[in-house]
Formats: C-alpha cells, sequence, structure tokens
C-alpha cells in the first residue's frame, strides 16, 4: 500500500533517519510506485529533510510523468519552461502540457489559455503590451488590459490555496515576517507552480517593463478583505544589492469599494479596472529608492480586492536560492 509506504517514510524522517526514508522510497520509486517517486521529488525541491537538488527531483518527476502522475507532470512543465533545471524550453513545456492535457482537466484549462495568447515560440508575446503615461515623478505607466478576464480568474485559482497572512521581506535575516504594514493574504507562486499561463503572463510583465523576466520575483496575488490594507511603504528593501528596480500591479478584479493605490507623496491615486497594470519604477537613476514611489494600497471599505504584485529586480535571482 502507497500511503504505508510514504507514512513509513515520514516516520523514519520523524525519527531524524532521513538516509533509510530516501532509500526506502527509492527502491519503491525503482519498482514503478509514482507516489513514492513524487515524494522524493518533492523532498529535493523543498530542501527539506534532503538538500535541495532541483535536477534531481526534476528527473523523478519526469520518471513519474511517465508512469502516469498528473501532478508530477505539471510540475515538469513548470520547471521546463522556467528554466529551473536547464535551459528554459517553452516549446518543450507545451508539448508536455498538450500530453497532459488529453487526461486531465487541470491542464487541458491551462492549455485552452495559453492557446488563446498569441505568443512566440519561446513563450513571449508577439505584441508589446501598450502603456499610457501616468506620472513622470514618480515614473508610473498604466497597461489597459495588460491580462483577459480568465487569466484573472486563473491567477486567483491558483493563489486560492497557497494564502498565507502577508509577510514582508526582514532586511536583517532575509526571511519573509509578519508586519502590521501589511494585513492582506498574500500567495506568492513559487517556481514549481509557474504553469504555462503564470508564465507566459510573467513573461508580458518582462516585455512591458522591458526587463528579464529572470529578475522578477514569484508573482505574489494579494487578497484585502474589508479594512485590510497595505500601509505606505517602498517596494525597495533596505540594504539589498540586487534591488526591486519595478513594480507591477495587476488589478485582478472590480466590484470592490476603496483599496486605491496611493503615492502618498504626491498624492497620485490610481485604481485600475479587472486586467490592468500598473507598472511603477522604484529607484532613482543613481540606483537609490525613489522617495517619489512611496505608495500605499488604502483600506478596501467594502467587498474583496484581488491583485497580482511582480516585484522586479535590477538583475535576475535565484529563486532556489534561501
Ligand atoms: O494593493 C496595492 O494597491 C499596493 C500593493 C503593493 O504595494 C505591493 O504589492 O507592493
Ligand atoms: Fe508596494
Amino acid at each position: 500500500m502507497t500511503d504505508t509506504l510514504i507514512e513509513q517514510a515520514d516516520r523514519l524522517v520523524a525519527a531524524g533517519r532521513v538516509g533509510d526514508a530516501a532509500a526506502l522510497l527509492h527502491a519503491a520509486g525503482d519498482s514503478g510506485d509514482v507516489d513514492a517517486l513524487f515524494r522524493l521529488a518533492a523532498w529535493q525541491l523543498i530542501g527539506d529533510p534532503l538538500p535541495r537538488n532541483v535536477p534531481a527531483a526534476y528527473a523523478l518527476l519526469s520518471r513519474a510523468r511517465m508512469i502516469g502522475h498528473v501532478d508530477a507532470a505539471l510540475m515538469e512543465i513548470a520547471l521546463t519552461a522556467n528554466g529551473s533545471a536547464g535551459p528554459d524550453d517553452w516549446t518543450r513545456a507545451l508539448s508536455l502540457l498538450t500530453g497532459a492535457a488529453g487526461a486531465d482537466p487541470v491542464a487541458a484549462e491551462q492549455l485552452r489559455l495559453v492557446r488563446a495568447m498569441r505568443l512566440t515560440t519561446d513563450g513571449k508575446p508577439v505584441t508589446q503590451p501598450a502603456p499610457r503615461p501616468v506620472s513622470e515623478q514618480p515614473h508610473v505607466r498604466h497597461f489597459p488590459a495588460l491580462l483577459t478576464a480568465d487569466e484573472c480568474v486563473h491567477l486567483a485559482r491558483t493563489a486560492d490555496p497557497l494564502f498565507e497572512p502577508a509577510s514582508v521581506l526582514d532586511p536583517a535575516s532575509g526571511r519573509r515576517v509578519r508586519h502590521p504594514v501589511r494585513n492582506a493574504d498574500e500567495a506568492a507562486i513559487g517556481p514549481a507552480r509557474e504553469d504555462l499561463v503564470v508564465r507566459a503572463i510573467n513573461l508580458r510583465i518582462a516585455a512591458a517593463s522591458g526587463t528579464d523576466v529572470a529578475a522578477g520575483e514569484p508573482l505574489t496575488i494579494l487578497r484585502y478583505g474589508p479594512g485590510q490594507q497595505y500601509r505606505p511603504h517602498h517596494d525597495a528593501i533596505a540594504g539589498v544589492a540586487n534591488q526591486r528596480a519595478w513594480t507591477m500591479l495587476v488589478w485582478l478584479n472590480d466590484g470592490y469599494a476603496g483599496g486605491e493605490t496611493r503615492f502618498s507623496p504626491s498624492g497620485l491615486t490610481v485604481k485600475g479596472r479587472r486586467g490592468d497594470g500598473l507598472l511603477f519604477r522604484n529607484l532613482l537613476p543613481d540606483g537609490r529608492p525613489d522617495p517619489a514611489a512611496q505608495h500605499a494600497g488604502l483600506p478596501v471599505t467594502a467587498g474583496h480586492k484581488w491583485m497580482a504584485t511582480r516585484w522586479i529586480r535590477q538583475a535576475p535571482l535565484d529563486l532556489w536560492a534561501s
């Protein structure tokens, strides 16, 4: 019984016998147990209880996918497209998704959304999203209808099981910590969950902002209920070398009250429609944080506000380093 095997492995881990647990799962995997392969892959992606080893995890996911494990296939597709285990390969990822879509409704829905986009063979948008200037100081650009309604729904659905109370990056430890500056729920869509819809959206945001997709932090979904807000803050992080140069916000829904985005120093206040993007620059030309880029998400007064945030660094960052 697979359950028993996984439980047995978990018990070994709890007893500090990680090597024995891994050996047990490897033996089961070698005789075709897909759940054992998937669990081993997950351990090596998370980096706990085994050391992080993304290429090894990727190989295990491929084996599990070939035996018919759909979640393994979806993760393999994400890692293939975003280059977590070798050069990024949109074409191969798309062909894997096409293969998975025959048997799996989740994959089929992703494929439907991707096919509705006009993309190059690299998954980039064929046409450049067109900005409208909003402000020069701070530097703010509005991208009407950057995402379709279906894409907004997809992001919300992807984030839904991942929500946690929002946190901020602690410059001292580099870890995420709870902070009263921000009391919404948030969900970061990390590289193992960056399905092709999310990947194409991240590539579109990179095209819109003129940045390298590899400089983007994981796309993060924020959900604010009544009374929730993000108090005035800078997205730039004190003391980091690879600074957050840009932020792209995308409104994922309409129909709530309050919740405008306000640049506190100038009072510039914006509220987009579902699917609209708002790009702003966090840094001055000399690389220091731009005081004018300080901003807040004002309190929501009725309904829920759903928003996607992509913080974009000055240079590529390793999403697996931590
Ligand atoms: O919710 C908003 O309007 C702002 C969100 C924000 O500032 C951020 O995600 O960095
Ligand atoms: Fe912000």
